[in-house]
């Protein structure tokens, strides 16, 4: 059985698509950014002239916390996740994306895949991660008769 959720008090996403998904023991987490809920981002500042400043490490330290947020709602954290897949569109930005995982994760942590894509959904995204949790379900009670 799978079970869908959308978590308020979180950017809505953009698309017909939930927050997480839980498979058995397994929770997915959609491709999440540092998308508030108002729809503005962390790691973003733009100036009455347009110049744009972007990021990395705001940005990363937000998807995780974004991330963090999603699993709390379905009863984890951060500490149950297994796989991690993070989309950077410049890898130049590698160094700051990784100094700041790694206040979040160690080697315990879980497995990862960094790659580079050419966009993502906003022009002022520099990070999307999609994750992988492992929380057993709570067995279920069964009467006795
Ligand atoms: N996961 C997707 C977009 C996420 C955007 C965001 O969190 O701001 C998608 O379109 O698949």
């Amino acid at each position: 059985m799978t079970r869908s959720f959308m978590v308020s008090g979180k950017a809505r996403p953009r698309g017909r698509f939930p927050h997480a998904k839980r498979a058995g023991d397994l929770v997915y987490v959609s491709g999440t950014s540092s998308r508030r809920p108002d729809n503005t981002f962390v790691g973003v500042e733009v100036d009455e002239l347009g110049t744009t400043a972007l990021d990395i490490r705001a940005q990363t330290a937000a998807v995780l916390d974004n991330i963090g947020d999603i699993l709390a709602d379905v009863g984890g954290s951060l500490a149950d996740l297994v796989q991690v897949t993070a989309y950077l569109v410049n890898m130049n930005d590698f160094g700051g994306y990784n100094e700041v995982y790694a206040g979040y994760f160690d080697e315990s942590g879980p497995t990862r895949t960094t790659v580079a894509v050419h966009q993502l959904p906003h022009p002022h995204l520099l990070i999307e991660i999609q994750a992988v949790a492992y929380l057993p379900e709570p067995p279920t009670t069964k009467e006795h008769a």
